[in-house]
């Protein structure tokens, strides 16, 4: 079910300043902040040869990913998003072997224009996965 891994998100205190360190110390290709209200995130891409990697930062008052950043004020990995083919079918089997589909359970847009959801990280060894149908 599970195919490509799309990106690793890494959380960050200051997404201008971890745009900057990719960028200029590590020398990779890297985005333009993009805004997504209906997330609660500022994402920045990171271009890698054989995946990317998205740097978050809260936007708005009920950011997601607030809690995290409260937890780990430095910044830290925050999910994995793997691509699939049918996002529904992903959804109704996963639920039926009892994981847990964050949200009301309808995937969303997310920042590539595709569909995606989110299961619970106590359910998948502490991490928090995406699912980005592609
Ligand atoms: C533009 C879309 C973009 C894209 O790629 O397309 C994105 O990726 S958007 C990314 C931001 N959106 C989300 O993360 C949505 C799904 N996440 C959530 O609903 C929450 O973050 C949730 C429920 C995973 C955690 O929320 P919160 O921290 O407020 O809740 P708790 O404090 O109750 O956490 C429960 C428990 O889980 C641990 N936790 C929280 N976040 C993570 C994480 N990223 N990885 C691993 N574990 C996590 C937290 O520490 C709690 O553990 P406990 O032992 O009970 O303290
Ligand atoms: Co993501």
């Amino acid at each position: 079910m599970i195919g490509r891994l799309n990106h690793v998100a890494i959380a960050v205190p200051d997404l201008d300043a971890a745009a900057a360190q990719y960028r200029d110390t590590l020398g990779a290709q890297v985005g333009a902040p993009q805004d997504e209200p209906d997330h609660g995130v500022t994402v920045v891409f990171i271009e890698l040869p054989n995946t990317k990697i998205e740097l978050l930062h809260p936007l708005g008052v009920d950011s997601p990913i607030a809690g995290f950043l409260e937890k780990n004020p430095a910044g830290g990995m925050h999910h994995v998003c793997y691509e699939v083919d049918d996002i529904i079918a992903a959804r109704d089997h996963l639920k039926s072997t009892g994981a847990r589909v964050l949200g009301d359970g309808e995937p969303k847009i997310g920042a590539h224009g595709k569909p995606v959801l989110f299961l619970h990280p106590k359910d998948f060894n502490g991490c928090l996965i995406e699912l980005e149908q592609v």
